[in-house]
């Protein structure tokens, strides 16, 4: 690809006592484009997103964000500067409606951040809050309680939720799981609409390889740490090793 990487990763390692969780992790991403991670269960995928969005710190390489270093940068602060992620368990709050969850993840990702007291929830904020459900077909739901609504729902409105104040980059770990193979690609195809029409790049990680084929132009295949494979889907769910070792062992 001519254009230049939005985020590089160089060399990533992370090391557990004796155990290697990820070795030699290099990954280029580029505006705009999809990617899916594979591999199977304890490959290292979510460890990979745990160091690229701060939630760990790598034992060795590096990763830099619009051609800046932010190696071992905070969680916080990898989101606010235009890095957000979702994880595997939903990080929603069950008990408040949808709009609050939408609110309290736009107050999390603001510049100055943090402060949830009164001045937060300005009109400004709840706007912002309605078009984002809007964008993503939510607003059906801004006044029910989270708690109550379908799986496939609730991991729509965690992918709205790191939309929240356009980051650069989403990282979304596991977006389907939990939800029905019925319902799967209408909550994909829901959910990712809204991003697919700018420059954010988009990477998550499937255990499902119809959707991955489905929704991503390229794929990176884990196994044991390493990348096996990294490539256009086509091609990466052809490789024959990616056969042997990954989609062998995928719960698909
Ligand atoms: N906090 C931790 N402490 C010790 N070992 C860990 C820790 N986090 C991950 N590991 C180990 O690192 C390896 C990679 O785990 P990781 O969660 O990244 O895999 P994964 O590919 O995301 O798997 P899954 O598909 O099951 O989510 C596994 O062997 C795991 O047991």
């Amino acid at each position: 690809m001519s254009r230049d990487a939005i985020l590089i990763t160089e060399g990533l390692e992370k090391q557990f006592g004796g155990v290697v969780a990820a070795r030699d992790i290099s990954v280029a991403m580029y505006p705009g484009e999809t990617l899916a991670v594979i591999g199977a269960n304890g490959a290292g995928k979510t460890t990979f997103v745990n160091m690229v969005t701060g939630y760990l710190k790598p034992s060795a390489g590096t990763i830099r964000f619009r051609g800046r270093d932010i190696t071992g940068m905070s969680p916080r602060d990898t989101a606010r500067s235009g890095i957000r992620r979702s994880f595997q368990i939903s990080q929603i709050f069950p008990q408040l409606t949808t709009l609050e969850n939408v609110i309290i993840a736009d107050i999390a990702a603001a510049e100055s951040g943090g402060a949830l007291s009164a001045p937060a929830l300005t009109g400004e904020r709840m706007d912002a809050a309605r078009a984002i459900l809007a964008r993503f077909a939510l607003d059906g739901f801004a006044d029910s309680i989270v708690g109550t609504l379908p799986q496939g729902v609730k991991k729509q409105l965690d992918i709205a939720m790191a939309a929240v104040g356009d980051p650069a980059v989403i990282l979304l770990d596991e977006p389907t799981s939990g939800v029905s193979v019925d319902e799967k690609i209408g909550m994909m195809e829901t959910a990712l609409a809204p991003l697919k029409d700018g420059e954010t790049t988009l990477l998550f990680i499937e255990h499902d390889m119809d959707i991955v084929r489905r929704f991503a132009a390229r794929t990176v295949a884990f196994y044991e740490g390493t990348i096996l494979a990294d490539g256009p889907t086509g091609e990466v769910l052809q490789n024959d090793k990616v056969r042997q070792y990954v989609i062998g062992g995928a719960h698909a």
